[in-house]
């Protein structure tokens, strides 16, 4: 199995009969998600992805990720929320947070149209002088503020450089099949564009092509991701909690949201998994948090902020359980030489792998966090590499469709994000917004 949960730091928080007590429910939210008759069951592609995907399509997206390796120094992604977190975390997950930085023969990529922040914006425009670019515009509804924006200044920049016929032949994009004006531009225009299917959330669409094309463009094996994603889709089906560590894990994250521990920690000990941790928070944090209820994600990267948040962790309030996402096999390691001089005093360390360093403040962290209150729980992982990683996405995702139904909310839709694009739309003269915006200047005096 590639994702096994260890759950022995959790004795003392949660007793063994409360998992036999939540069975009939996960039952329950089992055969809803699987007999497709619950709340949001039009987006339940996601389910069935790994064996279902277009293969036509994946087929395209290997091509085009090898036409823009050939062409580009630097891939623009520009995308925001579910059209954005997968693809980078999958990267650095993949290749590592200093990607870029990298010696390689594929191209940088920047990630674009996830703020509104000039800054930012003026920053890539100037890395990208007198580079050859792509761009990949990642938008399902294709009316997104934030990549919508970013969008046309992109778009501009390549047509000024290339040309119109020229700035086509390097957009890619990815968006609804039919809808949006993402995709009337890009029938208009010629671009070659990707599908995000229907019955597929954005939060949910990394192994379609608005997290394929991008990982596939940085060299990394999609044919591996989805086996991955195959293996937990024929895995992770048995409703018995003893025999499915997904559902374990979402009966058990329930069983300590209903005795106060309204935040989850996802922690990790390597920095190349701290955007999955923000994808994870951007899954869960949008399909449970609903209806004034919902488990608050949150995140933290070990050791790092062991020294900035630590001090919470251990003694804080009461309000927190840790999920640590820990990898058997690191990706590479580092034997520390010992130093005749020992001037540092850490000698103590030497003549071992960095990785054992780690472990031990692995382990010296769960014994005193639990000790301290916080329970934890341990999903660990075999390496880090695709196959692993398609795994673990879809072990989260279902995890977090069982989550849902277990907390009785609609895990897939996000009613509440509209409520500050509105407000925007009105402050910004938006037309249709006229009403809104006096009565919101009126509250801002
Ligand atoms: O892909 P898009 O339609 O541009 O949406 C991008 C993101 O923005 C929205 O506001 C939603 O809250 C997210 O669920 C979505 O992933």
């Amino acid at each position: 199995m590639a994702v096994t949960l260890n759950a022995n730091h959790l004795k003392g928080f949660v007793m063994d009969h409360e998992l036999c007590g939540i069975q009939a429910q996960l039952d329950a939210a089992h055969r809803t998600l699987h007999e497709k008759t619950g709340l949001g069951n039009d987006y339940l592609g996601w389910l069935t992805l790994p064996t279902d995907y277009d293969k036509e399509e994946f087929a395209r997206i290997k091509a085009a990720a090898e036409k823009i390796k050939g062409d580009s120094d630097i891939l623009i992604v520009i995308g925001i929320g579910g059209s954005y977190l997968g693809a980078r975390a999958a990267i650095e997950f993949l290749k590592s947070p200093l990607y870029n930085n990298l010696k390689k023969d594929t191209p940088d990529i920047y990630f674009a149209g996830n703020s509104i922040s000039p800054a930012y914006v003026n920053d890539l425009l100037s890395i990208c002088e007198g580079k050859d670019i792509s761009v990949n515009i990642i938008s399902k509804s294709g009316t997104t503020t934030e990549p919508a924006l970013a969008f046309r200044i992109f778009r501009d920049l390549l047509e000024k450089k290339y040309g119109k016929e020229g700035a086509k032949g390097r957009i890619y994009a990815t968006t609804d099949k039919a809808r949006g004006t993402l995709k009337e531009l890009s029938d208009k225009e010629g671009y070659e564009t990707f599908v995000i299917p229907d019955d597929v959330g954005g939060r949910f669409s990394v192994l379609t092509a608005v997290g394929l094309l991008p990982i596939a463009v940085a060299g990394c094996d999609i044919d591996a991701l989805m086996a991955g994603a195959k293996e937990a889709q024929d895995a992770l089906c048995d409703p018995d909690v003893e025999k499915n560590d997904c559902y374990k894990y979402a009966a058990l994250r329930n069983c300590l949201y209903r005795k106060g521990k309204a935040v989850e920690l996802l922690v990790t000990y390597e920095p190349c998994f701290t955007m999955m941790n923000e994808w994870f928070k951007q899954l869960f944090g949008e399909s449970e948090g609903k209806d004034h209820k919902g488990l608050f994600p949150a995140s933290v990267t070990f050791s790092t902020d062991l020294h900035s948040m630590g001090q919470f962790i251990q003694d804080g309030s009461r309000v927190l359980f840790e999920t640590v996402v820990k990898f058997k096999t690191p990706k590479s390691d580092l034997f520390i030489q010992p130093d005749a001089a020992n001037f540092d005093g850490l000698n103590f360390l030497s003549n071992q792998n960095m990785s054992v360093v780690n472990e031990k403040a692995f382990e010296g962290t769960i014994l005193a966090h639990t000790e301290g209150g916080a329970p934890n729980m341990v999903l660990e992982v075999g390496g880090v590499n695709e196959k692993e990683l398609g795994y673990l996405i879809y072990f989260f995702e279902k995890a977090c469709a069982i989550s849902g139904y277990l907390l009785g909310v609609n895990p897939f839709n996000q009613p509440g994000v509209e409520a500050y694009k509105k407000n925007m739309f009105a402050l910004l003269g938006k037309p249709g917004y006229e009403d809104l915006q006096g009565a919101l200047l009126e509250k801002l005096k």
